[in-house]
């Protein structure tokens, strides 16, 4: 590529894209200069609008697809262009694994340098519709009635939405009943401009194993007008739900929750089933929101664990210790680490409901509490890390390679940098063994994966 930009702003051309990036843009090639275009796939050849050039990039816009991807399907969902929540409807399901399979191949390549490691074909989901069980929409008012939906890609503008396909139909129609509902009562809707109205957002959780359902009400207000005909109707409207939770957010912000949350009907929880282990979730509870696919994911972390009751396990990122709990019933004591001290009594609480007794949780940050332990003589067999999308603190990684647990399995929700991390483990005397891509989000870009590492035989 020379330094001179080969495409103009505003200019049509005609391309043929060559791959995908982890944002689902296709990307084609003008004399080695990128251009990202969104809904076009690899193979396909197409008129586009150069609509912005970067110095080593540009975007397009598509004008007139030519030639399709075998690959490609017409996307059910009639709001998929304006929403932006998923990335690959337009892509078929078989389509969509063997992308994110490429991805993680690939990153783990350039990146980790680990060309010979084996990753396994992405572990999707048989449906892969319907599997999220939170929706979470902000509120909004047109001619007078209340809309409720997702904000269009790129703006605050509601797109009222009767149904989102990746969503838990019970969810859906709960939302649609509660507006519908709150409309009736004279709920003003939040208007972020004047700072004035009530509903800011509605949250609506459902235990896909034990059918209950949360709903909880985000306001800027306390008060809510006709509260008690209004809470009425909504429990008589969905015999499901067993709690109504109020969450006041005064601030101007786009953060939705407050920091002031009641309960204003039926019980502070819900419960839900990951595997056998029973979850207590709470208005502000993490919670995964794939959990089939969490079961997955984390049975493949258990299967590399490879544990058979003796060990010590450090569960390192362990939010509300899902894995930790897994992982306990096999093991001989679990350590689990999290920043959150909320998601830390969630942790506890859970531990408990479930008479698991060889954990103990601890709040911090993993990159410091762990070098505590390691001072305390704390030494795992099996040590786990599930960090956030950043990686591992590398002062963590450090005191892995000082402790050197026999395995380390690696629970990653962004294979960029879970290939930096295995580089690094890599470097400081660690084999990863092989890779296991989980499907948790079908229809977007997003990939987990699990790796498991074992410590060289030689390294002391
Ligand atoms: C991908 S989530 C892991 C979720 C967890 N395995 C579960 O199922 O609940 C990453 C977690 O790391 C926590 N976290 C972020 N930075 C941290 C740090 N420096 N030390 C410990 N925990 C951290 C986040 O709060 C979040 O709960």
């Amino acid at each position: 590529m020379t330094n001179q930009v080969p495409v103009q702003k505003n200019e049509y051309i005609d391309v043929k894209f060559e791959d995908l990036t982890h944002e689902g843009n296709g990307v084609a090639k003008v004399d080695g200069y990128p251009l990202f275009v969104p809904n076009c796939l690899p193979g396909e050849k197409a008129k586009i609008k150069v609509v912005k050039v970067n110095k080593g990039y540009g975007f397009g816009r598509l004008i007139d697809l030519y030639e399709k991807s075998p690959d490609r399907v017409e996307p059910d969902c009639p709001i998929y262009k304006e929403c932006g929540g998923c990335q690959l409807q337009h892509l078929s399901y078989p389509g969509q694994l063997k992308a994110k399979h490429k991805q993680v191949k690939e990153v783990l390549t350039r990146i980790g340098k680990l060309e010979n490691v084996v990753v396994h074909p992405v572990l999707g989901m048989e449906d892969p519709w319907k599997y999220r069980n939170k929706a979470q929409v902000p509120v909004g008012e047109r001619e007078g009635g209340l809309i409720a939906g997702f904000y269009q890609k790129r703006s605050h503008d509601i797109i009222d939405m009767e149904a989102c396909l990746i969503q838990q139909e019970k969810n859906d129609k709960v939302i649609q009943s509660v507006k519908r509902i709150c409309e009736k009562y004279g709920v003003q809707a939040y208007n972020e401009q004047t700072h004035k109205g009530t509903l800011r957002h509605i949250m609506a959780r459902y235990g896909i194993k034990t059918g209950e359902i949360m709903v909880v009400l985000i306001t800027r207000t306390p008060n809510l007008p006709n509260q008690n005909q209004l809470i009425q109707e909504i429990i008589d409207s969905n015999p499901d739900i067993k709690s109504i939770v109020q969450n006041i957010n005064p601030k101007r912000t786009n953060v939705i929750f407050g920091d002031e949350t009641k309960v204003l009907w039926g019980d502070e929880f819900i419960y839900d089933y990951i595997g056998n282990i029973k979850f207590a979730i709470s208005a502000r509870s993490f919670y995964q929101v794939n959990p089939e696919q969490t079961k997955v994911l984390y049975d493949q972390a258990l299967k590399y664990a490879g544990l058979n009751g003796e060990e010590t396990v450090i569960d390192a990122y362990c939010g509300i210790g899902t894995i930790s709990l897994f992982l306990a019933q096999k093991a001989k004591k679990v350590y689990g680490v999290e920043i959150v001290p909320e998601a830390i009594e969630d942790a506890k609480r859970n531990a408990k409901l479930n008479g698991i007794e060889n954990v103990e949780f601890a709040v911090g940050e993993a990159e410091k509490v762990i070098p505590k332990w390691y001072e305390d003589g704390v030494i795992a067999d099996v040590l786990v890390v599930d960090p956030p999308r950043k990686g591992c603190d590398e002062t963590l990684l450090q005191t892995i390679m000082e402790m050197k647990p026999e395995k380390v399995v690696y629970v990653s929700c962004n294979p960029a940098t879970l290939a930096r991390d295995l580089r690094i483990l890599e470097d400081g005397g660690y084999t990863t063994v092989e890779v296991q891509p989980v499907d948790m989000f079908p229809q977007t870009m997003h990939c987990e994966a699990v790796a498991l590492l074992v410590r060289e035989k030689h390294s002391s």
